[in-house]
């Protein structure tokens, strides 16, 4: 990897999920808040259809470097691949256009759009990039079966059960059918039973459509659903035996 370029490493990943290269590759990255540095060099490779955990102590970089590679922060330093796109120097419009079109998101529970109905939570990447409200809800609906919430379509989130709002948002994060989806402590404020069951659905799902998964957890458990998983300590990547993720 070091004697190709990120560009070449990257690009063999243009097809996008299955294929054998990298879709996404970081190199160097730093990033800092003011005086606190949060990345000092986080160079990370994911492969398509990967599902990778990122684990590592409490205010080590993992979220940041989430954030960077899914072009919502742009480092100071470095670079961010994705399908062999050099994504950190692209403009904000080009870079939103990525994350409606290409990136699926789940964050901690919570991120529900409270006056929405299940359905129409689910529906929104879909109406956000413009397909009309008809087919955006019935796509929507057909989540509603494969993840075991049937009859729930109407309810808002303040009628959902934890295990079953974070189930919608599982959803919401998989209908626009993503290249990549980027899940930050997906199951955070579940029991261990709700959370096994979105991993399971979550991993489940992302197998069947070839989704590379970026999955920030602290648990061992949920990290044990990945392919692989990746350890970021003092704002640097490495594999459980230390050597360069
Ligand atoms: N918006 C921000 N403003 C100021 N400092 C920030 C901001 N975001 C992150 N930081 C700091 O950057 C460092 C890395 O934070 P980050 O959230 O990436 O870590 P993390 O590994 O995801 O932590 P946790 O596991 O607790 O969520 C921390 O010192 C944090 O306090």
């Amino acid at each position: 990897m070091e004697s190709a370029s990120a560009g070449q490493v990257a690009g063999s990943g243009t097809t996008g999920s299955g294929a054998a290269g990298k879709i996404i590759e970081t190199r160097n990255l730093v990033k800092s808040f003011g005086q606190t540095p949060a990345l000092r060099g986080a160079t990370l490779g994911v492969r398509a259809g990967e599902i990778l955990a990122i684990m590592g102590p409490s205010g080590s970089g993992k979220s940041t470097l989430l954030h960077c590679i899914a072009g919502i922060l742009t480092p100071e330093e470095g670079e961010v691949w994705y399908a062999g796109e050099r994504l950190d120097t692209r403009s904000d419009d080009r870079r939103s256009e990525l994350r409606r079109d290409r990136f699926g998101f789940v964050f901690q529970s919570g991120q529900l759009v409270p006056e929405l109905t299940a359905e129409e939570n689910v529906a929104l990447p879909l109406l956000l990039s413009g397909t009309r409200r008809g087919p955006a809800m019935a796509a929507a609906r057909e989540w509603f079966g494969t993840l075991g919430l049937d009859g729930l379509e109407r309810r808002r989130s303040g009628e959902l059960s934890g295990g079953q709002a974070q189930r919608v948002a599982l959803a919401r994060g998989l209908v626009g059918r993503p290249a990549v989806l980027f899940a930050d402590e997906p199951t955070g404020s579940l029991d261990s039973m709700s959370g096994e069951l979105v991993m399971d659905l979550l991993t489940a799902a992302a197998r069947e459509h070839g989704t590379t998964v970026i999955l920030v957890t602290h648990d061992a458990r949920i990290a044990a659903y990945a392919d692989r998983e990746v350890i970021v300590r003092d704002g640097r990547v490495s594999t459980l035996t230390g050597a360069e993720a």
